[in-house]
């Protein structure tokens, strides 16, 4: 065992993380690990975003991302904010570049506290997001969930931030839908091979929108930036809001996306410390740290 890893408890606007500090070891946070943290009320997360030393010239850290269930992720946006809040108040520093499996990725602390992290471009190729099969058409492809002749849910948005998204839009409020019942079903669905995150939209002008995500991996969150960014980008292609929307979440929290004219996408919001401790990454045994609130 290399010995305790230093960790923050955080959330990014209700979306529950565990920023650990892997920084000069060569050991990884296990699958058994995060399976534990999350088994315990206290330090129950929907990611953990592992800091490791670079691995590329250029970045400063490499970031791994775990879900609740043990799985890797490509992204996260909630979580970026919580490494550029933890970072920014360890070292001063405003602004990161980072590398994710998705990818390097640029974020930036404002003098409000407010948090943007340039998610990248998304991607539309079918084989990209990827689904099982090919569809030409990314901004509606066949899929439903409910009765054969009334589906509940149907021709969702697929998009690619980094990770599988599909995005369902509907009329009423999005708490009138079982997305505990569904989000299982359609996360598995086959067209997804690599799962997917699955978001019900309510649009509710050309520059805002309220969101509600069965994340894959984690189940129910009080909110999700990459879903965010992909809810915004698919709204955007398929012409119902434009490219700068602000989103409200299940956690009551606000985010904004901006889809730039370069394809940029950047998520803007905020990032909450909540208690700090060490844990090891091999089992996920931790204590909290004696001067960390409760
Ligand atoms: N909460 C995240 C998304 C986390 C990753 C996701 N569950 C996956 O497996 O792709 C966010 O804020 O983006």
């Amino acid at each position: 065992m290399a010995g305790t890893a230093p960790f923050a408890k955080m959330n990014g606007i209700g979306n529950e993380i565990i920023v650990a500090d892997m920084r000069g070891r060569a050991d990884k946070v296990t699958a058994a690990a995060a399976i534990a943290l999350n088994g315990d009320a206290a330090t129950r997360f929907d990611q953990i975003m592992a800091i490791h030393d670079a691995r590329t010239p250029g970045t400063a850290y490499y970031i791994d991302i775990l879900n609740s269930d043990g799985s890797g992720a490509q992204a996260c946006g909630n979580g970026m904010r919580c490494v550029v809040q933890a970072l920014a108040a360890e070292t001063g520093q405003k602004t990161f570049t980072f590398e994710t499996r998705a990818g390097i990725l640029n974020a930036e602390e404002h003098a409000d506290g407010s948090i943007s992290v340039d998610m990248g471009k998304p991607r539309f190729g079918w084989q990209d997001i990827p689904l099982a099969e090919e569809f030409r058409d990314t901004r509606m492809i066949e899929l439903q969930i409910g009765p054969i002749d009334a589906p509940v849910l149907h021709s969702p948005s697929a998009v690619s931030m980094g990770n599988p998204h599909a995005i369902f839009w509907v009329d009423k409020d999005v708490w009138s839908y079982e997305l505990d019942r569904f989000g299982p079903l359609l996360e598995n669905h086959p067209i997804f091979p690599e799962r997917a995150n699955i978001t019900i939209v309510q649009v509710t002008s050309p520059e805002t929108m309220v969101i509600r995500t069965w994340e894959r991996g984690a189940g129910l969150t009080k909110a999700c930036g990459s879903a965010a960014c992909a809810a915004v980008v698919a709204a955007a292609r398929t012409r119902r809001t434009g490219r700068s929307v602000s989103l409200m979440t299940p956690g009551g929290g606000k985010l904004h996306v901006e889809w730039r004219d370069d394809d940029h996408v950047i998520l803007t919001g905020a990032a909450e410390w909540e208690f700090s401790g060490s844990f090891d990454p091999s089992t996920g045994a931790w204590a909290r740290d004696t001067e960390s609130a409760a």
